[in-house]
């Protein structure tokens, strides 16, 4: 079997004496795609910063194409190719959307051409303005310039929050895409556990700062008891 892409081994991680998360391992393999659900304040986003190395590392190890990056700072874990979409949509305000997007460009098959492709919306405002953007088009303009630095795993948190159900159709669509044909992998937190586990291929579930459940995603998204007692979703049945 190859090399995992991304690897917990035993991390235990938090905020200096405030331990959030304790034994978590997991393996996302080359081109997967891993939805983390859980309730709120479990520790999800956490995940993704100790990915990142935003945060420190009290124990355990995290592996990148096999290689130890427990150590590395966040710029360089980026440069190996780890790509971070914050919750805050970060974007430059007072320069146009395509020169937020050539401004994090990096070599690959995600060009201008390929992400408005992806992104119809943002090749129509190519010329307005970040801050003249809707929160909607900021958190695809969010997306697409963590895209244009070509990473091979992206991580995103909370991508559909506060969207209106057009655009989360929209911006699923492009993580669909970028996760299947484009070739990225994806650690995907989401509060809409229902569209992540349609998006994902692998989903963990977090609890109290342990991986409480793992499953496939398709396996999750049927099993209402589980995502009732750890997610307290009660899914609508499908007609
Ligand atoms: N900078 C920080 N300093 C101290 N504690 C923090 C910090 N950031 C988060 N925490 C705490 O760590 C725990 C996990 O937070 P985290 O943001 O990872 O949870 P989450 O599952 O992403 O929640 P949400 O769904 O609400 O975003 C929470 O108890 C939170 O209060």
């Amino acid at each position: 079997m190859s090399e995992p892409l991304l690897e917990f081994r035993d991390v235990r991680s938090g905020y200096g004496e405030a331990v959030v998360l304790d034994g978590v391992s997991f393996a996302l393999p080359l081109h997967g795609s891993l939805a983390v659900l859980g309730r709120n304040g479990v520790g999800k986003t956490t995940l993704l910063l100790t990915a990142m190395g935003f945060v420190t590392l009290a124990r355990g190890s995290v592996l990148f194409n096999g290689r130890d990056i427990s150590r590395l700072p966040p710029h360089k874990r980026a440069l190996m190719g780890l790509g971070w979409v914050p919750q805050e949509r970060e974007i430059f305000p007072s320069l146009t959307v395509e020169e937020n997007l050539t401004a994090t460009r990096r070599p690959g098959r995600w060009d201008l051409e390929t992400v408005y492709t992806l992104f119809p919306r943002l090749r129509e405002r190519c010329g307005n303005m970040g801050n003249q953007l809707s929160g909607g088009e900021q958190q695809m303009l969010t997306v697409a310039r963590t895209l244009m630095t070509n990473p091979a795993l992206l991580l995103l948190d909370e991508p559909l929050e506060g969207l209106a159900p057009i655009i989360v159709e929209e911006l699923s669509a492009a993580i669909r895409y970028m996760a299947g044909d484009g070739g990225t992998a994806i650690v995907l937190v989401e509060q809409h556990a229902e569209v992540a586990l349609r998006l994902t291929e692998q989903a963990v579930v977090i609890e109290r700062g342990i991986i409480a459940h793992r499953a496939q995603s398709s396996d999750l998204l049927g099993n209402r008891d589980i995502l009732d007692r750890y997610l307290g979703l009660h899914l609508q049945e499908r007609r």
